[in-house]
């Protein structure tokens, strides 16, 4: 098992390079697989959720090629049958998008029930509503969801909640069915825009993706394509809150600074300054961060995928701040980890009570999922003496390189394996 293994103190300063959006790279591996034509793609990620969910397209058949780090062809067209099997499937989330992609291209697709951070009950209702009411049938039988239609007619849909997931995978098969489809409630996030752009560049014809009704016209065949992610802005923000928290000077590159407005404005409220450029954004710290409020919201509200790291930074800033979780009703378990460093949080139900601290003090703690994994090792850049962040397992589902990008920028962090790895960064550090 390896950790992160931080001497914290010390403020962030340079640059750091943002990769592409892992949330819209999920989604856009599994729609590659519904043209038999080859479709190359850029700018992806390389982290653990894309890497299981490219080993499962190829355990379906499809035919993978890692052309570099960052860039693959998939030519779905061997794709021999629709059941994924791979275990690793039922770990990540975004197998769900599997279901909307095959549904679209074969009317049947066979999926375990996905997994994905323990942040909530997570239900997959709306999906599945979306695909029933373009003609499918589905039923759970010993772990798999079951999706088979005799054909796929355009509905018009309206989802319950403002879902992510649902948006996407209902475009996926909206966009290979017979007729118009309407997504009203749709989510706007830019991975959903991303998506739409991508299936439309294979020929699909979507409307609205970024507002709240999303119109499709299905096709009978998509194309080969080109593309290239977007930013992730959930890493993004991930550096912005550590550079404001470590009271440094840091120039993002290669980030769509409207995806990162609500982030940006916290920030401000918070002391910080910000510069945007046309594909940057330099955040600098003040000498002592401000307390605020924040609720997270859809898009283009403030990102559940990132309360836990907005939390971190609250814990020290002076006064109070309140922070109210809405999307997920179990996204606070990092509090009980951050508290070993000294932070007041007091959290009942979805709203957390932040008292700003003086210091954290480095502790042993333990990432009980991706985000709240990021935000221990920012509490770790910022605490006084030495942090080990256990089960960093979770943190790399997401993040590429995390420790070696905090490096460059000055960060005292390395990834080790076993306690003589710690004892010899210890005795490194000081
Ligand atoms: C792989 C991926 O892209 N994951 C993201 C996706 O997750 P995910 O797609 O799971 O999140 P959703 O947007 O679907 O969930 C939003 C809310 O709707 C509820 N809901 C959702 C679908 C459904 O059928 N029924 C239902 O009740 C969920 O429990 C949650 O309370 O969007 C979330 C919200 O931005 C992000 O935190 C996740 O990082
Ligand atoms: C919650 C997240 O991921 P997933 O939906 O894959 O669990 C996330 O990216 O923060």
């Amino acid at each position: 098992m390896e950790q992160y293994i931080i001497k914290g103190g010390i403020p962030l300063n340079g640059e750091v390079e943002i990769g592409g959006a892992k949330n819209a790279a999920l989604a856009i591996l599994a729609a590659a697989n519904m043209t038999d034509e080859t479709v190359r793609i850029e700018n992806l990620p390389d982290v653990r959720d894309i890497n299981a969910l490219l080993e499962a397209m190829q355990d379906i058949g499809a035919r993978v090629e890692r052309l570099d780090r960052h860039t693959v062809t998939v030519n779905g067209s061997c794709v021999e049958n629709c059941i994924v099997e791979n275990e690793n499937m039922k770990k990540i989330r975004a197998s769900y998008y599997l279901l909307g992609a095959l549904l679209g291209k074969y009317k049947r697709a066979e999926v375990p029930l996905p997994g994905g951070c323990n942040i909530g009950s997570r239900p997959i209702d709306q999906h599945l509503k979306g695909f029933k009411a373009m003609g499918a049938t589905t039923r759970i039988e010993h772990g798999f969801i079951i999706a088979e239609a005799e054909e796929l007619h355009g509905a018009h849909i309206f989802l319950d909640m403002v879902s992510v997931g649902a948006t996407i995978n209902i475009m996926m098969a909206a966009s290979m069915a017979e007729g118009n489809t309407i997504i009203e409630n749709a989510a706007k996030e830019p991975h959903v825009v991303d998506v739409a752009n991508f299936l439309n560049s294979m020929g699909a014809r979507i409307k609205g993706a970024g507002t709240d009704v999303i119109r499709i016209t299905g096709v009978s065949a998509l194309h080969k394509t080109e593309y290239s992610i977007i930013p992730d802005q959930i890493e993004a923000g991930t550096f912005m809150f550590a550079t404001a928290v470590t009271g440094g000077n840091v120039v993002l590159q290669n980030v769509i600074p409207k995806h990162l407005e609500a982030t940006t404005a916290k920030l401000l409220e918070m002391g910080c300054q910000i510069c945007e450029y046309d594909d940057a954004v330099r955040v600098m710290a003040p000498k002592k961060l401000q307390a605020t409020h924040v609720k997270t919201m859809p898009y283009p509200g403030f990102p559940t995928d990132m309360q836990p790291q907005i939390a971190v930074s609250l814990a020290l800033a002076e006064g109070t701040s309140i922070v109210t979780e809405s999307i997920f009703e179990n996204r606070f378990r990092y509090v009980d980890e951050l508290s070993r460093m000294g932070a007041s949080v007091k959290v009942e139900g979805n709203v957390a009570v932040i008292s700003g601290v003086e210091k954290f003090t480095g502790a042993r703690v333990n990432a009980p999922d991706l985000r709240a994994g990021a935000a221990l090792v920012i509490a770790g850049l910022a605490a006084e003496g030495i942090t080990i962040v256990d089960d960093i397992y979770y943190i790399e589902r997401g993040y590429e390189n995390l420790d070696e990008k905090l490096r460059k920028l000055g960060a005292q962090i390395e990834k080790v394996a076993s306690e003589k790895e710690i004892q010899k960064f210890r005795l490194k550090v000081g």
